[in-house]
């Protein structure tokens, strides 16, 4: 394969040009929360994603400068709770700029085996330990083993693409 030096492009990949076509892809939101010796945290979060099976493990991707990285690290445990779109008003408010404790005050959680709160009526939620972290540019990939799942009610998922928020249906179900 040639470097990446070799290949000849109209024009840069600017920040902005990658963001604009980053916006064409639509994803699943959810809030990631964490609890421990850190402190509770929680953050909403686009940049999650399937990364094996065996052993079931997922990834996130957290801006390193964020109020919260630090508590993820500490903690070593997280919980993806999938959004449904009535959480769009929660999506916000763990989406920046609002003391964590106002965050969680919006919605009911229990504890779950990590540590880390799940949110009543998620979509679903993926409790996990936190494997591996990988610092890429401005952002921490978190390597996760899923510890424990759940599938909630909702038949309905919360997405975000074209930098707005949609509904899609989503009756998950349980497989075995
Ligand atoms: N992966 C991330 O860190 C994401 C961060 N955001 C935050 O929410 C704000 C609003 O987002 P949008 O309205 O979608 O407008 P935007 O133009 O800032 O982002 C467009 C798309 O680019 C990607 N993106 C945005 N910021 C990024 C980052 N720092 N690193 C990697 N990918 C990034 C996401 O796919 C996002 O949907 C952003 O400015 C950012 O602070 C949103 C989505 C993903
Ligand atoms: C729809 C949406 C998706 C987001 N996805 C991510 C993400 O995948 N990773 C990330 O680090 N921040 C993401 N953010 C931004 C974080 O939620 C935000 O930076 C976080 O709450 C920390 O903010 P703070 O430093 O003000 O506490 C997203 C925000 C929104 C509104």
């Amino acid at each position: 394969m040639d470097d990446a030096a070799d290949i000849a492009c109209a024009a840069p990949v600017t920040k902005e040009r990658y963001r604009d076509a980053m916006a064409a892809l639509a994803a699943a939101v959810n809030v990631v929360t964490t609890d421990g010796p850190g402190g509770r945290a929680g953050f909403t979060a686009t940049a999650v994603c399937s990364v094996t099976d065996a052993p079931p493990t997922l990834l996130v991707c957290v801006k390193r400068d964020s109020s919260v990285g630090e508590a993820f690290r500490a903690n070593g445990a997280l919980c993806v709770n999938t959004l449904a779109p009535e959480h769009k008003p929660l999506s916000n408010l763990f989406g920046g700029r609002t003391p964590v404790e106002e965050r969680f005050a919006a919605a009911t959680w229990r504890r779950g085996p990590s540590g880390a709160p799940v949110l009543e009526g998620a979509l679903a939620h993926f409790d996990c330990r936190i494997d591996r972290v990988v610092d890429v540019g401005t952002h921490a990939v978190l390597f996760c083993e899923v510890v424990d799942i759940g599938v909630g009610e909702p038949c309905e998922a919360l997405i975000y693409v074209g930098r707005r928020y949609d509904a899609v249906p989503a009756c998950v179900g349980a497989a075995g």
